[in-house]
């Protein structure tokens, strides 16, 4: 039996009007991501990342091709999607708890005490149990990232879409929070697309990693990940993952010379 498709992509292109003409940011872009994959996306700045996510989330339409989520065209955003981005966006008016319920009030325009009790228990899952009554402000910048990831797992949602979530934080936070992540996907299986601009850490938490070219981006690289599950800190000196490392590298700079 073939994988369920979670998310796909057949012949996407993007073009955007800008306030000089237009640019291609996307051209014949093909992928495929499977039901409880983590797949990884890397490439050079500007080809497109961003772009790709914004449009499995249904924030964007493509100008030309299809994306689909679950076999039908994503239109609009969905319950079943969550989305992380770099810098959490939080409200900093309202307290944590109050941060990772806000998708119940914007969807029904209120939260039930269940809903509560749901951010609650995420809370602890991601290591933030006693810190529910606190503002954003009083938390790390760790800490604050944890809290958007909790608020994107609050719809308990199949396809969670991250855009570089780990890249403002300092590298041991990144790690772990890393590793945070392969543990929650673990025990609750998500279709995970990740896009990142680090080679080892696409390569330690992926099934798959993909490889844009550069703009108009489409994809140049699909490559498995063989490394065993479940990975941590010992993983990152696995001699199969440097190979995996210095392969991408080499890949990402060839096209850029
Ligand atoms: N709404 C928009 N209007 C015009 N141009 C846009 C728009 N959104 C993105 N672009 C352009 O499309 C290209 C791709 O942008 P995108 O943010 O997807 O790239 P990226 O690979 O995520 O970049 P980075 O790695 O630097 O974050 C860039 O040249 C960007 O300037």
């Amino acid at each position: 039996m073939t994988a369920q498709a979670a998310i796909s992509f057949s012949n996407v292109g993007q073009v955007f009007r800008t306030a000089t003409g237009s640019l291609e940011a996307l051209r014949g872009v093909d992928m495929t991501l499977h039901r409880h994959e983590f797949v990884a996306v890397l490439g050079p700045s500007g080809c497109g990342k961003s772009t790709l996510l914004r449009l499995a989330s249904g924030l964007l339409s493509p100008t030309s091709g299809t994306v689909e989520v679950f076999g039908l065209p994503v239109r609009e955003p969905r319950d079943d999607i969550g989305i992380v981005f770099q810098k959490p966006t939080l409200l900093p008016w309202a307290n944590i708890e109050d941060n990772v319920v806000f998708p119940a009030r914007h969807k029904t325009g209120r939260v039930s005490k269940d809903d509560h009790l749901q951010a609650q228990a995420i809370l602890a899952r991601v290591g933030l149990a006693g810190f529910e009554k606190r503002l954003p402000s009083e938390l790390s910048g760790g800490m604050q990232q944890r809290v958007g990831i909790a608020r994107a797992l609050f719809m308990n949602p199949d396809i969670l879409l991250m855009d570089e979530p780990f890249s403002a934080l300092d590298a041991l936070t990144r790690d772990e929070m890393g590793f945070e992540l392969l543990r929650l996907w673990e025990a609750q299986p998500k279709t995970v697309m990740f896009i990142t601009h680090s080679i080892s850490e696409a390569v330690l938490l992926a099934d798959r990693v993909l490889v844009m070219s550069e703009r108009p981006g489409r994809v140049i690289e699909n490559l498995r990940i063989d490394l065993p599950r479940p990975r941590g800190f010992e993983t990152a000196n696995n001699k199969v993952m440097h190979d995996y490392v210095s392969h991408l590298r080499g890949l990402l700079l060839k096209r850029a010379a």
